[in-house]
């Protein structure tokens, strides 16, 4: 059963969008509304009408495009301006016109801020405050109160920030949100001025924290443990500087660790899932190690590990990834022994005795061939085929091979490549042209090889990256080449190590070739995203 009596409050729309860098359509804000909707979020704060004219058209279309299930759409705005009668402002109007189920209004709690800032009088911003509430709360809203810049204020001046709060409180603010607007507290103050601040005023608390010490979630959960009912935050922790607390931890943390239904329990395997769509829509990269919701957050890659988790995932992981829809991971890289060739062999799909010959020689050869360079963390198809080649004790004789080939870069950095190739016996060649090298040798590589092998056909290249290598006394300088590729619904990756780029380019290249042309599809699994492909 959800706690119903506890407010999960997303700002994503607001605060989030205060994010350098971050600048949202409406449609994108309709999108994002119905993602978080659907994960259960109990409040959607969609922007501040009347103050940016893209959020007064999100409230006026979301009147007729947004079918909310779980949250209640929530205006954002100030209280009235000084000595301004708050029927007369034009903010406050806006706020109504709106026509949301809750308000939630922005105050000062903070005596320099009233007396620096706003350039009032301490007993005029708390008059602002109770005739603002009262005025929304007679037009039939349900008001949150945040109470800006809280904790300085109350270290400041303890008294008029508690004042703030009742008089929001008795004005009719169903719920007063203590704001670390400037996000410099620690978790043990938090805790501690929560506390005071219930048993001062007795009103229900909400907690609003930024992350400039890296303890917003922190800093939520602390105030959350002292009494908060009510807990903000961001999807993916956007927001203005350094960021908010991040929503889809705090969730998490609640849910799991703290045994709060803050959203139904079987909509968490949607936050994941959620956290992707919301990227896309953002454009804005996920950050890999983002708790619960990361590509990292349950990916493995030291041996050791690998080796405890074959016996139980539990021994070095918080939490079974799939609660969260998300999922393990092995890498295999020079760090990793056995153990770790053997978890990621049955990842994708290859039943590899445990403790085998071939493990022990695919493991020792990953070593090696990332002393030299290489690096198989987001290569799956390269590292598969060398798999293969130790599970076969051979390399399988190639059904192609590549003969000649050069590159030729013109003046506006288009790129033309032609091969000489051995196809099933017979001579052929191919030319191929693409805005970088590597583009053109797997244009030429298509024109050669689509006609004989039709499982080619499918196949793109969907990114690269180039990693000049310095060298030591174990290896010369090189280049490393790192591939991405779509083959159908999959996607995985290929790398490459030369003395220059372009050599490195088409050994990549040729692993994902070979590595199509040899799939069998009877040891495929799905292996989608399995891990993160290099950036194109
Ligand atoms: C902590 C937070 O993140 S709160 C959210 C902040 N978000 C934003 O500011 C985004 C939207 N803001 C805007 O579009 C504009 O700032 C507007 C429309 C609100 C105001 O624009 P302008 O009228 O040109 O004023 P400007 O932005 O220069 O200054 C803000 C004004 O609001 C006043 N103000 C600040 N806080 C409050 C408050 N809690 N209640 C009432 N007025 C306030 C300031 O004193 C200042 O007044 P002044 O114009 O008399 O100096
Ligand atoms: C209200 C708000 O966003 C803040 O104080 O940080």
């Amino acid at each position: 059963m959800v706690q119903q009596s506890f407010q999960l409050y997303d700002t994503t729309l607001r605060d989030g969008t205060q994010m350098a860098g971050l600048a949202l359509t409406v449609d994108d804000k309709l999108a994002i509304a119905r993602s978080l909707d659907a994960l259960g979020v109990g409040f959607i704060e969609g922007g501040w009408p009347g103050a940016v004219p893209k959020d007064t058209e999100f409230f006026r279309r979301a009147r007729t495009e947004l079918d909310l299930r779980a949250a209640l759409l929530t205006a954002f705005g100030a209280t009235r301006r000084p000595d301004v009668a708050v029927s007369q402002d034009p903010q406050v109007r806006a706020l109504l016109q709106a026509e949301t189920p809750v308000v939630t209004l922005v105050a000062k709690s903070h005596t320099g801020h009233v007396d620096r800032a706003l350039r009032t009088t301490l007993a005029e911003n708390l008059a602002m405050i109770r005739s603002t509430v009262q005025h929304l709360v007679l037009a039939g809203r349900r008001v949150f109160l945040d109470a800006e810049h809280y904790f300085d204020g109350y270290v400041s001046n303890r008294e008029y920030a508690l004042e703030v709060v009742r008089t929001a409180a008795e004005a009719g603010a169903e719920t007063v949100v203590l704001c670390d607007t400037n996000g410099g507290s620690l978790p043990e103050e938090v805790k501690a001025v929560v506390a005071d601040t219930i048993a001062m005023t007795g009103a229900a608390i909400g907690i609003h924290c930024h992350d400039d010490t890296g303890c917003a979630v922190a800093n939520t959960m602390a105030a959350v443990d002292a009494g908060a009912v009510h807990a903000q935050g961001t999807a993916h922790g956007y927001g203005e500087r350094c960021g908010n607390a991040n929503l889809f931890t705090v969730m998490a943390n609640l849910v799991l660790k703290r045994g709060r239904e803050v959203i139904p329990l079987e909509r968490l395997v949607e936050l994941e899932p959620t956290g992707r769509v919301i990227a896309e829509v953002t454009g804005i990269p996920r950050v890999p190690a983002a708790p619960y919701v990361g590509t990292a957050a349950f990916t493995h890659k030291a041996g050791l590990h690998a080796s405890a988790l074959r016996v139980d995932p539990g021994l070095y992981q918080h939490i079974d990834p799939a609660r969260v829809g998300n999922a393990m991971r092995v890498l295999v890289s020079d760090m990793g022994g056995r153990s770790s060739v053997e978890l990621k062999a049955r990842e994708l799909g290859y039943d590899v005795a445990a403790g085998s010959d071939a493990v022990g020689r695919a493991a020792a050869r990953v070593k090696e061939l990332e002393s030299r360079g290489y690096s198989f963390e987001s290569a799956d198809a390269s590292f598969a085929l060398l798999l293969r080649a130790e599970l076969a004790g051979h390399t399988p004789p190639a059904p192609f091979g590549v003969e000649s080939w050069q590159v030729a870069v013109d003046g506006d950095g288009g790129a033309q490549a032609s091969m000489g190739l051995r196809v099933a016996g017979t001579p052929r060649t191919a030319t191929g042209l693409g805005r970088e090298p590597v583009h053109a040798l797997d244009a030429a590589l298509h024109q050669a090889l689509d006609p004989v092998f039709p499982a080619l056909t499918g196949l793109r290249l969907t990114g690269h990256t180039v990693r000049e290598l310095a060298g030591d006394r174990t290896a010369p300088p090189s280049v490393r080449v790192l591939l991405s590729f779509r083959c159908g619904d999959r996607r995985w990756g290929t790398v490459g190590v030369d003395r220059h780029a372009t050599g490195a380019a088409l050994t990549a290249l040729l692993d994902a070739v070979h590595y199509v042309l040899s799939d069998a599809p009877e040891r495929r699994r799905d292996t989608e995203s399995l891990v993160a492909a290099p950036a194109g």
